[in-house]
């Protein structure tokens, strides 16, 4: 079942075209990962997807509506690029789980409940009346996500979701993120910059540079000529083990 369409999309920000004829498709409990270089229009294509910015040409389709009337339906979860927090934030982590109910109508017990269940989900039930501010970033992250999750989303957009974190907790944050396919047949669109380790996660890439240069397999990705066309020839790819292009694991690192 398609869960997102997105047809021939152009998106002009200023007069300038941002993204350019972006055609691809979701299916439900797939993950995807978009990548490309600063600038390629990531955030914007994640934007256009929720609502935030008109096409200047083509259409989208989330859970088959247009993505204003879908995005009322209360079934899209969204985590945006995340953003320093102020020491003196002055909510706990069960403060921040139960903001991703702030619109439902359901009595505040019943919120709780389910606040608690999703910080369990994340693994994160002992920190609950600990200030936000206090955690690490993979654990703010992990609080962020039972957000998210809490008002039972169908499908979940993360923009640079392990920004600022480190790799063992990326690692386990990727782990986290096929548990919640495999167990809630969640559908998830990401933004990432860490595109050796997403290919080892992800069911396909979408590699953007104005245009939609890729979309498919991570397999069929980290071949030099596509890598090229997405990233410009200057591209050095080193691939740790030559054998991995054609294996689950992906060691790239870019110069
Ligand atoms: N509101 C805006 N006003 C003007 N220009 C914008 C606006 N939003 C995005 N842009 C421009 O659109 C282009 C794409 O930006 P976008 O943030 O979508 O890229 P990105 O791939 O997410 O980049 P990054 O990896 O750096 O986050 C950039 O050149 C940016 O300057």
């Amino acid at each position: 079942m398609k869960i997102l369409e997105v047809n021939d999309l152009s998106v002009r920000i200023n007069e300038r075209t941002i993204i350019e004829n972006i055609t691809f498709s979701v299916e439900k409990g797939e993950i995807i990962a978009i990548v490309g270089p600063n600038g390629g229009g990531k955030t914007t294509l994640i934007k256009s997807i929720l609502g935030f910015i008109q096409p200047y040409k083509g259409y989208i389709k989330l859970l088959g509506k247009p993505p204003g009337e879908a995005v009322k339906t209360g079934k899209i979860g969204y985590l945006p690029q995340k953003s320093s927090v102020p020491k003196d934030f002055p909510f706990s982590v069960l403060d921040v789980v139960m903001l991703g109910l702030i619109n439902k109508k359901i009595p505040k017990e019943k919120k709780l409940k389910k606040a608690r269940e999703y910080l369990k989900y994340v693994g994160m039930e002992r920190f609950e009346n600990k200030p936000y501010s206090s955690l690490s970033g993979g654990q703010q992250q992990r609080v962020s996500i039972a957000r998210v999750l809490v008002s039972d989303p169908e499908i979940i957009f993360l923009d640079e979701p392990s920004t600022g974190i480190d790799v063992v907790a990326q690692e386990s944050f990727y782990d986290f993120l096929q548990r919640l396919k495999k167990e809630k047949n969640m559908t998830i669109v990401m933004v990432s910059h860490d595109i050796g380790v997403v290919g080892r996660f992800v069911d396909k890439v979408a590699g953007l540079n104005r245009f939609l240069h890729f979309y498919g397999h991570p397999k069929e990705f980290f071949k030099k000529e596509v890598l090229e066309n997405i990233y410009g020839a200057e591209v050095e790819l080193i691939i740790h083990s030559p054998e991995c292009v054609a294996c689950e694991h992906f060691h790239i690192d870019f110069k």
